[in-house]
């Protein structure tokens, strides 16, 4: 594990929830906006991996990202942030509690595009590069028993960077992750099969004494990145034509129908999908419903 830079006196974590955050990278900056929403004050002095919540029991812990699994698993710390492909490689027992919607993207294995190879049992008794050692293993320790290649499949750690590899001469196919595929083209490498799905979750310690607050937490959580997947849609519509317009926005229980001065038309307000708005908008104008005004919403609990 990395060292972290925790000077503070430890007796002021006492009775904290301890929550590990991904100390930089892409995930950092989510998480903070994951914070502010849950409204998580905290101050963080200059490269200090611990700071203290200004407004609640909390202490933040920031770590990297691949660390924190073994940290909520076996030490004292109740909650954390990370990905699940880091989950799956710490080989560690954690609540996964929600899938936080970012940090998408796939563990893949990848070879050169002018390789002929197309299938990982090509690769079988061949070179693997990989920050993913565990993942990598245990695949191929599966096809390894089953083709015997003379000798095993060979697999060798780097921390970062790993598409270079086979360029490289190191490796005769990788294990890494792809979102774009950008930096997979770039490298001249091309995905065969794709290991797992992973995206950034909140998890917990099994073994916490702070289950209640967890679930406040939890809550929070929940509700900021509701709010993020939704928005808030208002407009009006002749009475008659009610059902045509619950059916294109049925809200997530029913739209809230309001009267109007005039008997004739109502007001519906309803929660829909984000990326449905647009949409939405349109069917709703092709029914007859004016004044359609769509809300981003700050936070919610639904
Ligand atoms: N290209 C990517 N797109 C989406 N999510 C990613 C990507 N690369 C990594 N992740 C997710 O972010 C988590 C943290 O990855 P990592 O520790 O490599 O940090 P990083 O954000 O890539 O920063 P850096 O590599 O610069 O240290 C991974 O577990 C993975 O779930
Ligand atoms: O498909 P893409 O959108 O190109 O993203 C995939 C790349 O992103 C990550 O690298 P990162 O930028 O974190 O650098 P690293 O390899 O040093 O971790 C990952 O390890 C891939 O290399
Ligand atoms: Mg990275």
């Amino acid at each position: 594990m990395s060292s972290v830079n925790i000077n503070i006196d430890v007796k002021e974590l006492e009775g904290r929830l301890l929550f590990a955050i991904p100390k930089k990278g892409r995930l950092y900056q989510k998480c903070q906006q994951l914070l502010e929403g849950a409204d998580i004050q905290y101050y963080r002095r200059n490269r200090l991996d611990i700071a203290l919540s200004t407004n609640l029991p909390v202490a933040l812990i920031f770590l990297p990202a691949a660390d924190i699994p073994k940290f909520v698993a076996e030490g004292k710390i109740d909650l954390g942030i990370t990905g699940q492909d880091m989950i799956a490689e710490s080989n560690v027992k954690v609540h996964q509690l929600i899938e936080l919607g970012f940090g998408k993207c796939d563990l893949c294995i990848q070879v050169p595009v002018n390789s002929g190879i197309t299938d990982p049992r090509q690769l079988v008794g061949k070179r693997i590069v990989t920050s993913f050692t565990h993942l990598s293993k245990e695949y191929f320790r599966k096809l390894d028993e089953e083709l015997k290649p003379e000798k095993p499949t060979t697999i060798n750690y780097i921390s970062g960077s790993v598409e270079v590899s086979c360029n490289m001469g190191l490796a005769d196919g990788i294990v890494d992750l792809v979102e774009s595929g950008e930096t997979m083209r770039a490298a001249g490498l091309t995905r065969i099969y794709n290991i797992m799905s992973t995206q950034a979750v909140l998890i917990s310690n099994p073994h916490s004494e702070q289950q209640e607050f967890i679930e406040k937490i939890k809550g929070r959580i929940k509700g900021v990145i509701a709010a993020s997947k939704y928005v808030y849609c208002t407009y009006n519509i002749k009475r008659a034509d009610l059902p045509l317009a619950v059916k294109i926005t049925p809200g997530r229980k029913n739209p809230t129908v309001s009267p109007l001065e005039n008997d004739d038309w109502v007001s519906i307000s309803v929660m829909v999908n984000k990326k449905d708005c647009a949409d939405i908008m349109d069917k709703l104008e092709n029914i007859g419903a004016t004044d359609i005004i769509i809300f981003n919403i700050d936070n919610c609990r639904t």
